[in-house]
């Protein structure tokens, strides 16, 4: 399938407002590629197919996570974060998607995990600063991410990791480990 036939596909499936969040991560992956000498390429196909799966039904989502045995741990976590490894299986087996590396990028785009790649973490890191985002902290990640694409992803990590404390909800650790990872490989860098 060409490019933009993939974004006709994608775009269909997601209201209008979401396409544009989606074209903003596309958008900033490609810069953050650019700036940390990752595959603009690469980032543009995870990122058009990043939230493929976000307006799925929870109960479609919760059938591919039993049926391809992806981490069951997640059915007891919050479901925003089941749309990620979702999409990927979606990218591989609706749109035939076969590289690793963006197949990762799209299943570790919401919580990270421990040896983010580079695509891994502009990916990431595109999602939380695109220029449609709005939170508290979001001008802080802009700034880092002038210079430093691991500390601009702790501040993001950090951002979702304080939301979820003030809600009172739980936290999905492979974040937290993540959020570990990167502080140690920045202190080494
Ligand atoms: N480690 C985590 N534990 C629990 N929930 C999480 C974790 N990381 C992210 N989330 C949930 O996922 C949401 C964000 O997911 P994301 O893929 O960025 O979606 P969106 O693009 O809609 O913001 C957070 O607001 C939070 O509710």
């Amino acid at each position: 399938m060409n490019r933009d036939s993939l974004i006709q596909s994608v775009r269909e499936q997601m209201p209008e407002r979401r396409w544009r969040h989606v074209e903003g991560v596309m958008e900033t992956a490609v810069i953050l590629a650019e700036r940390f000498g990752g595959d603009p390429v690469k980032a543009d196909l995870a990122s058009i197919l990043h939230d493929v799966a976000k307006y799925w039904p929870v109960d479609r989502m919760e059938q591919v996570i039993r049926e391809e045995a992806l981490p069951s741990d997640l059915l007891v976590f919050d479901k925003e974060l089941w749309h990620a490894p979702v999409g990927a299986v979606v990218a591989e087996r609706q749109y035939g998607i076969s590289d690793p590396d963006v197949l990762d990028a799209v299943r570790y785009h919401t919580s990270g995990r421990v040896g983010m790649t580079l695509l891994d973490k502009i990916v990431c890191l595109a999602d939380y600063m695109e220029p449609g985002r709005d939170f508290p902290g979001v001008h802080k990640i802009r700034e880092l991410a002038e210079h430093s694409l691991e500390e601009a992803l702790i501040a993001g990590f950090d951002s979702t990791i304080s939301f979820l404390l003030q809600k009172g909800k739980r936290i999905y650790p492979l974040t937290v480990a993540a959020r570990n990872d990167l502080i140690l490989l920045s202190q080494n860098l």
